[in-house]
């Protein structure tokens, strides 16, 4: 926002993280000179109905919105305490990161992802133009949806597979390291978001158990199906194990199908990128280098993976492009002396 152009002024319970945002450059931490036109409210799930109600009493802005991952308990908690709702609005961007605080925000995070608006028909028109404005700002797409509508939606896409994310990357707490050094994308990919601070999450969880308890117990009757599919696999009887590897294989294609259903960059419908592989060192420069080098071939990177390999000072970097730009980057890096693995 301040990037853009906006007066953001930045106030925490705890000063220093206020202070840190201010330093990297987010806006000021001197509290605003008289109202303003729009209060954020980034707070955790928790404290977010007492946060409102206390600015909101205060009289500090014209609309007020919070960015929390739940929609319906805030509200609610907000009615009870009988405040005005029609200056505020329940919003939610979708996108985020598993590290919390102002070092791990970046000003591109929400850029084509979904933000969740969720007004009622008393919602303030003038306060709902305001929020689209900050959705604009942020370069972020707005969909709006009914608060409990959007609660058992990411409960779907976002607070199931937090645990389950979680419930896999607790198998590697006491594994053996001869193991765990094994570990590659794959399970990468699966337990990044398990690196998450608890606490944000508990918060999370305790305001959306309802919905998250119905899918993780379908979950668990396809873990429960599996594993006897898999029994079934160790049997000695032909028949059964043909039965037992119907099953995995039902299991697996149903994955397939959802799989497709994620939708790809700027929520469009996904894009069949090609990857082209360069193999770098593990040194300081080195991707800054590749993408200058991507640049100077005129080819735009769509998204970017990388594989340390264990025990090595080398990586793997995947560099995701549209198909017909790959030949061309695969042939402008080789020149530039990168080495592209086929
Ligand atoms: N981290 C993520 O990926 C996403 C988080 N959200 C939501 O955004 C909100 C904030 O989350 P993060 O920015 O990740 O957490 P964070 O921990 O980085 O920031 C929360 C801040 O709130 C402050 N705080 C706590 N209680 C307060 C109070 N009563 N008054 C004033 N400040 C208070 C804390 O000191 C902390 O600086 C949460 O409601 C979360 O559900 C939404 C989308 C994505
Ligand atoms: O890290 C990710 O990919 C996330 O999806 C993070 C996230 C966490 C909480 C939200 O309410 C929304 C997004």
């Amino acid at each position: 926002l301040a990037s853009r152009g906006v007066a953001v002024h930045l106030a925490d319970h705890d000063p220093g993280q206020a202070r840190t945002a201010a330093a990297l450059g987010a806006g000021t931490d001197e509290a605003p000179e008289g109202r303003v036109d729009l209060c954020v409210v980034a707070v955790p799930p928790a404290h977010v109905a007492a946060t409102l109600a206390d600015v909101m009493r205060r009289d500090v802005a014209r609309g007020y919105l919070d960015v929390a991952s739940v929609k319906g308990g805030p509200r609610r908690e907000l009615e009870a305490l009988g405040i005005d709702l029609t200056p505020y609005i329940g919003t939610h961007p979708m996108s985020g990161r598993e590290r919390s605080g102002p070092l791990a925000a970046t000003a591109d995070l929400f850029e084509g992802r979904p933000w969740v608006l969720t007004p009622t028909r008393d919602t303030d028109t003038e306060v709902l133009n305001l929020a689209l404005e900050l959705v604009a700002l942020c370069r972020a797409v707005p969909v709006v949806m009914d608060a409990d509508a959007h609660d058992r939606a990411v409960a779907l896409v976002s607070h199931m597979p937090h645990l389950v994310s979680s419930m896999v990357a607790a198998r590697l707490e006491n594994a053996e390291e001869t193991a765990v050094r094994l570990c590659g994308q794959g399970i990468r990919d699966v337990t990044r978001i398990a690196a998450s601070d608890p606490r944000m999450w508990i918060d999370i969880l305790s305001a959306n158990p309802g919905p998250v308890a119905d899918l993780l117990s379908a979950v668990a009757t396809d873990l429960d199906e599996t594993v006897t599919a898999l029994r079934a696999l160790q049997s000695a009887d032909d028949a059964k194990r043909r039965e037992g590897a119907a099953g995995v294989e039902g299991v697996l294609r149903r994955g397939n199908a959802g799989q497709i259903r994620v939708p790809g960059k700027h929520g469009a419908a996904p894009t069949a990128y090609e990857v082209v592989a360069v193999l770098i060192d593990d040194q300081p420069g080195q991707l800054a280098r590749i993408f200058a080098d991507a640049e100077r071939a005129g080819v735009n990177i769509e998204d970017v993976r990388i594989e340390h390999a264990t025990g090595q000072q080398a990586g793997l970097v995947q560099l995701l492009v549209e198909p017909k730009a790959a030949p061309t980057l695969t042939a402008g890096l080789r020149e530039r002396g990168w080495s592209i693995r086929q």
